[in-house]
């Protein structure tokens, strides 16, 4: 897919506002939709410190590029304008099956018949996805990485349904975007977080169990392993409340008791403790952006 073309992006918390700057970045133009008015001020917030984050990390990557030229290519609005025009839909509403359901059969008749419906979910099957929609073919999982303009790979999810083609224009999509596409088939978590939700689960109730605090936990993983991140701040970083989400729909989709969420994690999440976009997590964000 060339640089050029409109993209709707539904959903502006934390992937759909990286997502949006990325696309953006690379010549797309880009519907960004959510249903809180709210989420598309913090996106909007999200926009310059993003653009400062990815400029520290990666001088070469917007070198030449205006911000104010990027931020032009980005329409915010709370309504499916102009849905029937856009070739590529890529959704990144809350992990939530009935959240998502909701979304896909408001849209559906509302696109083009070719266009291509890109899921960005953490664990929810994309074959379920396409069962809600009367183009499964068209039907792709597109699991993104965290933030986005800085991951180079993308999980791609190959549904049932899902045809030839809608594979070759997903990974043209990420071509334009310099990222890669690693294709696997598609099961409840695909390979990610099938692995990783249960890490992070782990951790945390490593910490409810007093075994370690968050920071010697993290600590073996960077220090002992090698690892760029330990579990607990990688939570934080995604959100805790995608956590819990994603674990209760691998509870749910395999009736398999090792994905119980932790109820440590419950708790947090139910006090509002989400990881660095609410200020505090396992760990305290209070002075980070
Ligand atoms: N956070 C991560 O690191 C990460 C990584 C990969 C994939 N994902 C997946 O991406 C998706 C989005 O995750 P997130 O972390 O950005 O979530 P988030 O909670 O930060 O943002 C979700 C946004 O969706 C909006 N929304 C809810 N219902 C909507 C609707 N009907 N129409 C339009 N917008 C709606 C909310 O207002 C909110 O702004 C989830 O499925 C998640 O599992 C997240």
């Amino acid at each position: 897919m060339s640089s050029g073309s409109t993209i709707l992006v539904v959903g502006a918390g934390t992937m759909g506002a990286d997502l949006a700057l990325d696309l953006a970045s690379h010549g797309h133009s880009v519907i960004l939709k959510d249903i809180d008015e709210r989420a598309l001020a913090r996106a909007k917030t999200r926009f310059t410190e993003l653009w400062r984050l990815v400029n520290l990390m990666d001088r070469k990557r917007y070198a030449g590029i205006q911000l104010d030229d990027v931020l032009a290519r980005i329409v915010m609005t709370t309504r499916y304008e102009h849905a029937n025009e856009v070739s590529f839909v890529i959704e990144n509403i809350v992990e939530n099956i009935e959240a998502k359901q909701r979304v896909y059969r408001e849209l559906g008749p509302l696109l083009s018949p070719e266009t291509v419906y890109a899921v960005n979910s953490s664990c929810i099957s994309i074959t379920k996805v396409g069962s809600w929609m009367s183009r499964p073919d068209r039907v792709i999982g597109m699991h993104l990485l965290n933030p986005v303009p800085l991951k180079h790979l993308v999980e791609v999810i190959v549904g049932h349904h899902t045809s030839k083609e809608t594979i070759g224009e997903a990974e043209a999509l990420l071509r334009s975007l310099g990222k890669e596409a690693v294709v696997v088939n598609d099961s409840p978590g695909f390979v990610t977080n099938r692995i990783l939700m249960l890490t992070i689960n782990e951790a945390a109730f490593v910490v409810q169990d007093r075994v370690a605090s968050p920071d010697k936990v993290d600590r073996i993983f960077t220090d002992g392993f090698g690892h760029r991140m330990g579990p607990l701040a990688t939570g934080d970083l995604i959100g805790l409340d995608t956590i819990l989400h994603s674990l209760e729909v691998l509870y749910q989709s395999y009736c398999d008791p090792k994905f119980r969420p932790c109820p440590l994690l419950v708790k947090m999440v139910d006090a509002g403790q989400l990881g660095r976009k609410s200020g505090k997590g396992f760990f305290d964000y209070a002075e980070t952006p």
